[in-house]
């Protein structure tokens, strides 16, 4: 699988990075946060900016994440506005989302940004380039809280954020059956075998897909998301949990 290089970071080698998610609502509430989460184990914190009350002011998103930026020391920020349309907490136009994006990638304080596959449409590889422009990655993301669709769509949908310019295609999908947990296993080690130009990361969501979380290196997910105290997705596993599991399914 190749890599994303970020900073001191290597994504998508050896043992997948652990994100921890930033699901405060106040400006007070996400700094402790983040200076909680500098010294813990983990690579990179993910600020849930449609969590934060103050989300439709771009002024004091700018404001916040310059602090972030700081707190964080080497940790890799990862800027996310997760819609409702995709399980998060504010609807947003799809003006307003360009706009949202635009404003983080002008403060130099993300190094990584997600950007939602259906929300961008067409204008995701315009995005992409703006991003790469700006030196940060992105991590193109679909959600599905309902079902997990067959494998041939979960790789064909990961191609098509690769093709678009993404480093990171992202998928977290919610497992009706044992089957569908397999189904999202099994996309994932065809992107790893057949499409190793691009690094992934998948999961299978709810306490079902929780399995999921824990064996990125042998199926070929770069990133997991792991549960700090508060989790931003059903089925997140605690952070020291992951890390040991991580630690003893090492391939090397
Ligand atoms: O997209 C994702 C993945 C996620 O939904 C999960 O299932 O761990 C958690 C979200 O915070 C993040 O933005």
């Amino acid at each position: 699988m190749s890599c994303v290089p970020v900073r001191g970071c290597r994504i998508g080698e050896g043992r997948p990075k652990v994100i921890l998610p930033i699901v405060e609502r106040t400006e007070a509430a996400i700094l402790e946060k983040a200076a909680a989460f500098s010294t813990l184990c983990a690579d990179c914190v993910e600020w849930r900016v449609d969590l934060f009350d103050a989300a439709a002011d771009p002024g004091a998103v700018v404001r916040c994440l310059a602090k972030l930026r700081v707190l964080l020391k080497e940790k890799l920020l990862l800027v996310t506005l997760r819609t409702k349309e995709e399980g998060g907490s504010i609807p947003v136009s799809h003006e307003g989302y360009l706009r949202f994006l635009r404003t983080v990638l002008d403060t130099d304080c993300a190094d990584l940004i997600d950007i939602e596959f259906f929300t961008a449409g067409t204008d995701l590889p315009a995005l992409v380039q703006d991003a790469h422009t700006a030196g940060v990655k992105v991590v193109c993301s679909s959600h599905d809280f309902h079902k997990t669709p067959p494998k041939a769509e979960l790789v064909s949908r990961m191609v098509a954020m690769h093709q678009a310019g993404a480093d990171l295609p992202k998928l977290a999908v919610m497992p009706q059956s044992r089957a569908d947990v397999l189904e999202l296993l099994a996309a994932t080690a065809e992107m790893t075998d057949h499409h190793p130009e691009t690094p992934v990361i998948t999961m299978s969501m709810g306490p079902l897909g929780a399995v999921s979380r824990l064996c990125g290196e042998a199926f070929g997910s770069a990133m997991t998301f792991a549960n700090p105290g508060t989790a931003s997705a059903p089925g997140q596993v605690g952070l020291d949990v992951v890390n040991a599991v991580l630690d003893s399914l090492q391939l090397n």
